[in-house]
């Protein structure tokens, strides 16, 4: 079930997000110590962090990590880690403590035993979880049909190790880590946030029948463990 909230603007999206985020995080520090929020790299969530970066919550027991990482030093363009700290991990929320993916191991599937033991440390369930979703219908780095995508659909693991087919949308950077499913419905909350014609299309699509393999948000669509909420302006 999929709870649409659609705006005539990405301003106006903006705003009612992050003003969600806030009071999804605030009422999960009231509840306990130590609250997680998990954050996907992308350029759609950019501004969403920005703003975010600049309120005031407790930020120092909010526990921020990946949603999934291509798998590249910190500091490499394409790094979602430096990606998160050049757009979330500033200002107020400067003071979050952070939990990447990438580690010293050669490969993503090398690296999945460190990655796994690390996520199971933070705080679960997670709060917050922001995704976000290509026109391919991927969501995290849950890629169509991608070596791994089987393991990443079933396991109860919170992490999966992806090798993703190369496509205008992976870019050259076809090996992932990411949540697996098992880690994206380990949830309260799930945030679709996808902008654009292109992607509501892609969205309905996904909707409709067809095989998880082929557009795997749809095993987030198709779950009914947690709400998934959509934000969507053209
Ligand atoms: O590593 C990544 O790229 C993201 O985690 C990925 O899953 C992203 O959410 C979608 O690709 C949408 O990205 P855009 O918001 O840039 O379209």
């Amino acid at each position: 079930m999929l709870d649409e909230k659609i705006f005539d603007s990405r301003e106006a999206l903006l705003a009612a997000l992050q003003e969600d985020c806030v009071a999804v995080l605030d009422e999960a520090l009231k509840e306990r110590d130590q609250a997680s929020f998990l954050v996907s790299g992308g350029s759609s969530p950019a501004p969403l962090y920005q703003r975010l970066s600049q309120i005031a919550l407790d930020w120092k027991r909010i526990q921020v990590a990946l949603v999934d990482e291509r798998w590249v030093e910190p500091g490499h363009a394409k790094s979602n880690e430096t990606f998160v700290q050049k757009n979330l991990l500033q200002h107020a929320a400067g003071q979050a403590p952070f939990l990447g993916m990438k580690n010293s191991a050669e490969t993503a599937a090398e690296g999945l035993a460190a990655c796994e033991q690390a996520y199971q440390k933070l705080a679960q369930p997670f709060d917050l979880t922001i995704l976000g979703m290509g026109p391919d219908g991927h969501t995290a780095s849950l890629f169509p049909n991608a070596e791994g995508l089987e393991e990443a659909l079933t396991t109860d693991s919170l992490c999966s190790a992806i090798t993703a087919h190369q496509s205008e949308v992976t870019g050259e950077y076809t090996e992932r880590m990411t949540l697996s499913l098992a880690g994206i419905v380990n949830s309260c909350r799930l945030v679709l946030l996808i902008t654009g014609d292109e992607k509501l299309q892609a969205l309905r699509a996904a909707q409709g029948e067809g095989p998880v393999g082929d557009m795997p948000i749809r095993a987030v669509l198709r779950q009914n463990k947690v709400p998934v909420t959509l934000y969507w302006a053209p």
